[in-house]
């Protein structure tokens, strides 16, 4: 069930029936989703329903895991992200992801911010330290950082090492953000922080976020999907989500009755 999505917006991403199997074993059960552009979409439901599967496909991320079957169509910017002719590297640069743990790669600071345009051929060291330091500001971590850029990135704080990897995945310029439990490892502080920074960054991006928190998605996103072993019961207007559910499976997780 969802309801009607504002004219007015663009769809970056248009989910058309969507089949996903590992296995044998059904994960993704027919989604159909459109998820527009510069909003935050927050997708929630119960351990297992299939939230990091879902996003993990928009960046055909979950196809590295040999015994995926994918069916249906995703429309990235109107194109079918399953077309042969579709250069995944290409996408993986455009889509972009964060995940629970902060992973930033055994190196300095400024290597990590760097990694993804080196990887790109990118040599010239002001260019390289200009991409620093935008992408060090638009994580909001610029200030907190900027004294020790060749420092190792393992003696950050949790909070700091996940904005790092915010900076690393902007880096490449991409246009949306998949993140998948990106607070749960961390403090409420560090917490608060990725939240507002999510605020600020939406203006430029868009972010389909996973979240365990109620009280995150209904914080910080523009629309919420609620998923439920495997399927998406309900889809909306986050405010509306939360206070008038049109699913009664919506409003006994959200109401806390199960999950
Ligand atoms: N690599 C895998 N191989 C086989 N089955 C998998 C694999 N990854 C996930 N699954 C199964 O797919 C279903 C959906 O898992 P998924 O991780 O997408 O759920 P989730 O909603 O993100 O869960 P959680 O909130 O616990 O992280 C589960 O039944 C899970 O056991």
């Amino acid at each position: 069930m969802s309801e009607k999505i504002n004219e007015n917006k663009e769809a970056i991403y248009e989910v058309r029936n969507l089949n996903l199997w590992y296995g044998k074993d059904s994960a993704l059960k027919n989604i159909n989703i459109d998820i527009m552009k510069n909003e935050v979409t927050a997708i929630i439901g119960p351990s297992g329903c299939g939230k990091s599967t879902f996003i993990k496909t928009l960046n055909r991320m979950v196809e590295n895991i040999p015994s995926v079957k994918v069916e249906g169509e995703i429309l990235y910017h109107g194109k079918n992200i399953f077309d042969k002719d579709l250069r995944v590297e290409e996408l993986r640069t455009k889509v972009g992801m964060v995940f629970q743990k902060p992973n930033p790669f055994p190196k300095s600071i400024m290597e990590n911010v760097v990694y993804g345009p080196r990887i790109h051929g990118l040599t010239d060291k002001k260019l390289l330290m200009e991409i620093t330091e935008t992408s060090l500001r638009s994580a909001a971590l610029w200030d907190e950082v900027k004294d020790r850029l060749n420092d190792n990135a393992y003696g950050l704080s949790g909070g700091q090492q996940q904005r790092l990897c915010i900076a690393r995945a902007l880096a490449v310029q991409p246009d949306v953000i998949l993140m998948d439990e990106p607070t749960s490892a961390l403090d409420p502080i560090a917490t608060y922080k990725i939240e507002e920074l999510l605020d600020s960054l939406k203006k430029e991006y868009t972010i389909s976020i996973v979240t365990h928190s109620m009280q995150q998605a209904a914080r910080i996103s523009d629309r919420t999907a609620f998923f439920l072993l495997g399927e998406m019961i309900e889809y909306g207007n986050t405010k509306s989500l939360f206070t008038t559910p049109m699913d009664k499976r919506t409003e006994d997780y959200i109401t806390g009755r199960f999950g």
